[in-house]
């Protein structure tokens, strides 16, 4: 199969590669014209412009998006309207929010995937987890380049109507911030607890059979090792958290309580306040006001 592929970066670049490996040909197009280059020495054909990447595909084109949500893919659409039809199929494996899918969905001509991708460019060798939502015959048409994109035949499903893989992959990465922030909490309490302890070996020997094992406890041992136990220089603010808004967003419509996903978005939040938080200053000058606590200082 021939798939265009637009936006190389960090993730287009492995659908590339990927696609390429299995045997299938691609061309690609990306407003970085570096990027073309580097995929097409690695085998793929570079396009001059997104109108000219779907002229070299030919009738029943197979188009993935890989450029960051939001205007990118609407601007990638407009380019592309005049020349989609009802027989071809437009894949978008980027974070995009699930409802702007399902306008894009109604709106375009072709067949429209939302697909949600896990897995990162640190998952470019094993293959990502696909989370496909859109009409099932062309989820079954793309079935060969996303055996090949993400893990194998397991590694990849279709959800259901039009946006609910944007949808799965939205509250897989609220799941996401919650694991991260419990093991941040769980390391940070070993980090200040009783036992002076080597972290990357804690966190070694959990991924050796404890019930807590993961990909992500793998990343906490990667960071111990390459950061040090006390995280180096690592500064104390987490930036993201678009998808974790959705998330909790859409939960609270649904009246389904997630306290862990919202406390974790909330931490994220709280680490960008340059000068502090502005809540905890306030609750040390009370306990002043209620208490005649001593009110610690800025220098
Ligand atoms: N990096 C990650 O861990 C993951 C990223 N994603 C999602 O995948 C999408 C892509 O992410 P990355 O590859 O990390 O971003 P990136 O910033 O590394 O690459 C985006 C590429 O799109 C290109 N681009 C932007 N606008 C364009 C346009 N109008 N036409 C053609 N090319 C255009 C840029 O030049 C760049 O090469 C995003 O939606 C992201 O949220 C999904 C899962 C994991
Ligand atoms: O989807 C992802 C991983 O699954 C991306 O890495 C995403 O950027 C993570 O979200 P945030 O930037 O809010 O941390």
């Amino acid at each position: 199969m021939e798939l265009g592929v637009i936006g190389l970066g960090r993730m287009g670049r492995i659908v590339v590669d990927r696609v390429l490996e299995a045997g299938h040909e691609a061309v690609v197009f990306d407003i970085d014209e570096e990027s073309v280059a580097d995929a097409a020495d690695a085998g793929a054909r570079p396009a001059a412009s997104i109108v000219d990447l779907a002229e070299k595909l030919g009738p029943e084109k197979r188009i993935w998006l890989m450029v960051p949500a939001g205007d990118p893919v609407d601007a990638a659409l407009d380019e592309l309207a005049p020349v989609l039809d009802s027989d071809d199929i437009v894949v978008d494996g980027g974070n995009s929010y699930f409802e702007d899918s399902v306008r894009r969905a109604e709106s375009t001509d072709a067949a429209y995937l939302d697909c949600g991708t896990s897995g990162g460019p640190a998952g470019a060798e094993l293959g990502f987890s696909l989370m496909v939502g859109g009409p099932q015959w062309a989820y079954d048409e793309l079935v060969p380049v996303f055996d090949a994109v993400a893990t194998g035949p397991d590694g990849h499903d279709r959800m259901g109507p039009a946006g609910s893989g944007h949808y799965v992959k939205m509250v897989h990465n609220g799941v996401e911030y919650a694991l991260m922030q419990t093991y941040g909490e769980g390391f940070e309490l070993l980090a200040n607890g009783r036992y002076d302890l080597d972290l990357e070996s804690v966190a070694n020997t959990w991924n050796n059979g404890a019930v807590i094992r993961s990909w992500l406890l793998e990343l906490c041992e990667e960071a111990f090792r390459e950061e040090g136990n006390d995280l180096g220089d690592v500064a104390d603010r987490v930036e993201g958290g678009s998808t974790g808004t959705w998330t909790v967003q859409e939960a609270l419509e649904q009246e389904v309580p997630v306290p862990l996903i919202y406390q974790s978005l909330a931490e994220r939040f709280g680490s960008r306040a340059d000068d502090g938080r502005f809540s905890r200053r306030l609750a040390s000058r009370l306990r002043y006001g209620f208490g005649r606590h001593d009110v610690p200082r800025r220098e």
